[in-house]
């Protein structure tokens, strides 16, 4: 009888531990996973698989390997765990550059329709007679095409009205679209320096005050060169707004591009600019992209903060393109601007940004009198591919349709 308890005694004992070692292994099991299930790093973000074999030889700088991570077994029967890929982070393959133009014509044509109309109404009424003229004068100077460029076209239109003495309209466009197109003189190079240069990749600095669009624009650039095949690098050298590096930097993951920033608020914007120019010489990226700040105390601070960026660039590399990216609703303004950063460093390019919502095309015009260097891109709304390479004769095609 006794042996009997103690047999007893023993087998619950052994039941117990059992069961408790059992408990432990399930509870464990199911707690596993909410460790590893912790998202793998995304910054940045790996390019979309390219067509290009130059695109799979060069990886962007500091891209993340996809981190294996453990699926959980399912709790009703566990099983050996096995490592899985990571989903790959998705990654967008932004429209082609070429013919963008052509998609967004129609935004162009609308908010220049104005212009356009207004002045084939005018020009084809049948007798031009001086008020007429000046009619035509106020619609072309409305459009911020500057008092210069009006004169030469209205003197020009006036001059072939008299040697042809017609004013019909088929006529009439066909002069107006050749004199608008001299006007913005589609022999300008209006390329952008975006591939390597020797054994170095090309830099692109991107100035303009603050609200212009410049860091949208930046997006937007490496998305266009991302469509033509380069591998980029992004600056966040726009140090004077906190928020602006961590937009910069969702611009460039969206399309697998690494964006080299300081988690430093108010660091300085020329070692920034340093960094990415060296990140991109060692990743031998295509082009590095760098964006400055717009805005500062005062307007001597910002253009001696934008000379010492450029110069502490030049201490590896040259610059190969500066990008202006002016805002074309503020006219005047923006020929202002364009004057003073002008004098700070050297523009080689204009970005016309807005252009969607303002019947102001005229400006393309000014500017390029005004700097005598070409707009080479334009923003035509505030979707990711909404700025396109700047296509004269589209441009001109827009306006008069
Ligand atoms: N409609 C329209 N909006 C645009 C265009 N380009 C930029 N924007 C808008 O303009 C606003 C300002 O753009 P940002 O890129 O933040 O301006 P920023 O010049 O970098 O400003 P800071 O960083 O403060 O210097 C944003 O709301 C953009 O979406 C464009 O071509 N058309």
């Amino acid at each position: 009888m006794d042996n009997l308890w103690l047999y007893l005694v023993i087998g619950v004992g052994i039941l117990a531990v059992g069961l408790g070692i059992g408990l432990n292994l399930l509870i464990g099991s199911r707690r596993k996973p909410t460790i590893e299930r912790e998202a793998p790093p995304v910054r940045p973000a790996p390019r979309p698989a390219a067509p290009t074999e130059e695109l799979e030889r060069r990886p962007p700088a500091q891209q993340a390997p996809p981190t294996p991570v453990e699926t959980a077994p399912a709790p009703e029967a566990p099983a050996p765990e096995a490592p899985v890929e990571a989903p790959a982070p998705t990654v967008e393959r932004p429209e082609s550059a070429r013919g963008r133009l052509q998609r967004l014509r129609a935004r162009l044509a609308r908010s220049n329709t104005a212009l356009g109309k207004g002045l084939l109404a005018l020009l084809s009424r049948g007798h031009l007679d001086e008020e007429a003229w000046e009619e035509v004068e106020d619609t072309l100077i409305a459009s911020d095409l500057g008092v210069e460029a009006t004169t030469e076209l209205v003197d020009s239109l006036r001059a072939q009205v008299k040697i042809e003495g017609t004013t019909d309209e088929a006529t009439v466009r066909g002069w107006l679209r050749e004199d608008l197109l001299r006007l913005v003189r589609p022999e300008m190079d209006r390329r952008i320096a975006s591939s390597r240069v020797g054994d170095r990749p090309a830099v692109i600095l991107v100035v303009g005050v603050n609200g212009t669009g410049k860091t949208t624009t930046v997006g937007k650039l490496a998305r266009v060169l991302v469509a033509e095949d380069r591998d980029v690098i992004l600056g966040a050298a726009d140090t004077f707004r906190a928020a602006a590096a961590d937009q910069l930097e969702t611009w460039g993951a969206r399309v697998g591009v690494p964006t080299v920033r300081s988690d430093k608020d108010g660091a300085d914007p020329a070692a920034v600019a340093f960094d990415a120019v060296r990140a991109g010489i060692e990743e031998e990226v295509d082009v590095v992209i760098i964006d400055t700040a717009g805005r500062l105390h005062n307007k001597v601070g910002l253009m001696d903060e934008l000379a010492k960026v450029k110069r502490v660039i030049e201490k590896q590399s040259e610059i190969d393109e500066v990008l202006l990216v002016l805002d074309a609703t503020t006219g005047q303004n923006g020929l202002q601007q364009a004057r003073v950063f002008s004098e700070a460093v050297d523009v080689t390019g204009i970005v016309l940004t807005k252009l969607d919502g303002t019947a102001k095309g005229g400006i393309v015009v000014a500017v390029q009198r005004e700097l005598g260097v070409p707009v080479k891109l334009v923003g035509l709304g505030e979707g990711p591919d909404d700025l396109a390479p700047f296509d004269p004769e589209a441009f001109v095609d827009a306006i008069l349709e």
